[in-house]
């Protein structure tokens, strides 16, 4: 069964397959997740479903066949030297070899292969499902904006009026000068009455149709760009495993833009040209027929030309789009780790990264240029070729008296006219390209259904929550690679109350553990319970309300410290909570310190690590959670963490109006040496589960662990 596919962009390491076949439309992401470029070489990529369940497949460029994540993935790598473009190598070549010579000149006339647009670096997956075609586009765009149809009517309105003014100028202008050589005064002041009155009708016209279009933009690419935030908001975890943030806030910003020129810019000129354009023809064709169907098929050789181009562009626009969001997405991450590449001073690797996309924007570029300057010169020979067209057989007709001066003035003014309108539809039509080559990512990301978990608004509240969990032959790989165990059959309870550590080398599944119990992934075997109660059968909204989580790395908003501890809390708390909180968690002191106390506005640069750490540790406690999970950073924080976390328990442990289900994943063990439960990880499974003491008395990897720890600590 052939899989239908729908769109990808390789290129850009990450693409959508959509599946038409289902009613929701089932949306596959495959990622390139070899970033190093196949250099002239083109990639065919055959998919064949097989069992999985996955909403997401990665494949990187294979290099034969293999299997990822549940599909088979069939490649024939052509031949690396088949070279698509001239290259400088090429060009050298030249020289020494006439063949290559006419070779060169036969890739570069139009149509030869240097013309081709195609990601030559990168995977190319065959296209079997409709990619967005201009009418599902200006649909989609319809349904965005129907609700304030006036301003489109209005527009609209506006349109017709002042393309009909305008195009009725020429001819009573032309009769106005007739009128006055011939000395009659009544026909003469009759023309230009209605000379001014049109331009004044087309002067309001244009202004109303100008604002109403404007206003028109403006709703669309603020209501695409909610639909577009609203849908990514509501994606599955996964679906950021895949997605970069560079990628997904240049659709966001850019690609709504260019796609909201279609109504301001794009359709406005081509409706405005089109109706002026086809009464010029009209006009042309009874002033004289011999004359006007010249005319014409000078402007459907433009067209012919002009949709050419138009596709051409649209190609053009669509690698613009991906290699843009690339290098966003390069110079983003770049940015945002700027201490590291600091310290590593790696600037000119990252300037070589980033210049790698530039260079192939503005390989496309060059092209697009090149096609812009074929137009240009096929534009301005046919245009010519009009007026001397009419010159001369207009000329002829007016030796044997067929049509007077006046009506040849009139011609030409109109034929100008014409070929002035078809020009313009033509650039507006590619720019219309351009914009639906925008759209097309656009509308697909807007296209993916929310997560299971917000499409269900079902699931059972407990009227409390003990914090009884009980994980079940709990089996788990992650999306992005469903073929790597990270977690095999693991079997443990917490009971409610109890403070339990979960400790083991890195890598083992701790973290995991969590994003399985806090519902960011879905166990791919067994299940875990809570009070009893399957997890998937539990209202995940009310669950997490329910827990207090503390990330290895937290990261704070831009806002004060105040609003940072309360961030996401459910019920309703006073300045008075949010001090105590923090008290709680031993922030209170540092933060009483600023200059703005609580009122100091941070963001994730302007703390220290453990202050940060103790932020969300009061964020976590404010919410007054019945199962509390503290996840111990790994970096060089331990000391300060260890510290927060050691604060916390002993919190716990002594109130026992605060007492609550805690898990915290610890890496110094000093720090979780009086937890009730100690459960080791190795290798995504479970290995040891005891106390401090009973675990020590056992030689496995507890007692290892601890053993290496102390020798770290301990000078030699
Ligand atoms: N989002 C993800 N997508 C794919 N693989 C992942 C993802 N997150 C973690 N992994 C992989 O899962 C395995 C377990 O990771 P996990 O973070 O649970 O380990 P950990 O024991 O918490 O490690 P650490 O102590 O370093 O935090 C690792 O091999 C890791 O590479």
């Amino acid at each position: 069964m052939a899989l239908p596919l729908v769109f990808c962009h390789p290129q850009t390491s990450s693409s959508f397959i959509t599946s038409s076949s289902q009613r929701r439309t089932q949306v596959f992401l495959i990622r390139n997740t070899n970033h190093d470029p196949l250099p002239n070489a083109r990639t065919n990529l055959q998919l064949t479903p097989s069992k999985s369940n996955g909403r997401f497949i990665s494949i990187s460029p294979p290099k034969s066949s293999a299997s990822v994540n549940g599909y088979s993935v069939n490649s024939t790598i052509s031949n690396p030297e088949d070279v698509d473009f001239p290259t400088t190598e090429g060009s050298e070549k030249l020289s020494q070899n006439p063949r290559t010579v006419i070779e060169f000149i036969k890739d570069i006339l139009p149509g030869g292969s240097w013309w081709r647009l195609s990601s030559s670096d990168h995977v190319e997956v065959v296209l079997t499902a409709k990619p967005v075609t201009v009418v599902r586009a200006l649909r989609r765009m319809w349904d965005l904006i129907s609700e304030d149809r006036w301003v489109i009517f209005t527009a609209f309105s506006s349109l017709m009026l002042t393309a009909l003014s305008q195009i009725s100028i020429p001819h009573y202008l032309t009769a106005s000068i007739f009128s006055a050589q011939s000395n009659n005064v009544s026909v003469f002041s009759w023309n230009v009455k209605l000379l001014i009155l049109l331009c004044i009708t087309s002067g309001i016209g244009s202004g109303i149709r100008g604002c109403c279009f404007g206003i028109a933009n403006m709703i669309l690419v603020k209501r695409m760009r909610e639909r577009l935030y609203s849908t990514l908001l509501l994606q599955d975890i996964s679906f950021f495993d895949y997605e970069t943030v560079g990628d997904l806030t240049s659709r966001l910003g850019s690609d709504c833009q260019q796609v909201s020129r279609v109504i301001g810019n794009d359709l406005n000129l081509i409706s405005r040209n089109l109706l002026q354009g086809t009464g010029a023809l009209i006009y042309l064709v009874i002033l004289s027929w011999p004359l006007g169907l010249c005319t014409f098929a000078i402007c459907a050789m433009l067209s012919t030309i002009m949709l050419l181009y138009g596709q051409y562009q649209k190609k053009a626009a669509k690698l613009i789009q991906d290699y843009g969001a690339s290098a966003n997405e390069v110079a983003q991450e770049t940015l945002s780790l700027m201490r590291t590449v600091r310290v590593y001073g790696t600037e000119q690797q990252e300037l070589g990264r980033y210049n790698n996309w530039l260079e192939k924007l503005a390989d496309i570029s060059l092209r697009q240029s090149a096609a812009y300057g074929l137009w240009n010169f096929s534009f301005n020979t046919l245009y010519h070729s009009t007026q001397v067209i009419a010159v001369l057989i207009g000329g002829m007709f007016i030796l044997t008296g067929r049509i007077t001066a006046e009506q040849l003035t009139k011609f030409i003014l109109y034929s100008e006219w014409l070929i002035y309108s078809t020009w313009s539809v033509g650039d507006s039509l590619s720019s219309l390209m351009q914009s639906i080559g925008a759209s097309e990512k656009v509308f697909q990301l807007m296209d993916l259904p929310p997560s299971n978990q917000f499409i269900s608004t079902a699931g059972s509240k407990l009227q409390r929550l003990v914090g009884h969990i009980e994980f079940l032959s709990v089996t788990f790989s992650y999306p992005s690679r469903a073929s790597v165990p990270v977690l095999q059959h693991v079997n443990f309870q917490v009971h409610p109350n109890e403070v339990v550590a979960i400790v083991g080398l890195s890598g083992s599944g701790k973290s995991t553990l969590v994003n399985l119990l806090l519902r960011l992934y879905e166990p791919t075997g067994g299940q875990i319970m809570i009070d009893g109660h399957p997890i998937k059968d539990l209202n995940t909204k009310w669950l997490r309300e329910r827990i207090g989580y503390v990330g290895q790395e937290p990261r704070l908003l831009r806002t004060d410290i105040s609003s940072n501890i309360r961030y996401g809390c459910p019920r309703v708390v006073n300045q008075k909570d949010v001090e105590r909180a923090a008290k709680q968690a031993y922030a209170h002191e540092f933060i009483s310190s600023l200059p703005n106390g609580y009122q100091t506005l941070v963001d994730d640069e302007l703390l220290s690590g453990g202050q940060k750490q103790r932020i969300a540790i009061a964020r976590a406690i404010l919410r007054d959670p019945d199962i509390l999970i503290l996840d111990e950073a790994t970096s060089a924080l331990d000391a300060e963490s260890e510290h927060n976390i050691k604060g916390v328990l002993r919190a716990v442990r002594s109130d026992l109006k605060t007492k609550r289900t805690v898990i915290v994943i610890a890496h110094r063990l000093s720090t979780i040496q009086a937890a009730d439960k100690i459960v080791v990880m190795e290798g995504g499974k479970i290995v040891q589960v005891g106390s401090h003491s009973e675990l020590l008395l056992k030689d496995g990897l507890y007692s290892r662990l601890t053993r290496r720890q102390a020798d770290a600590v301990v000078p030699s």
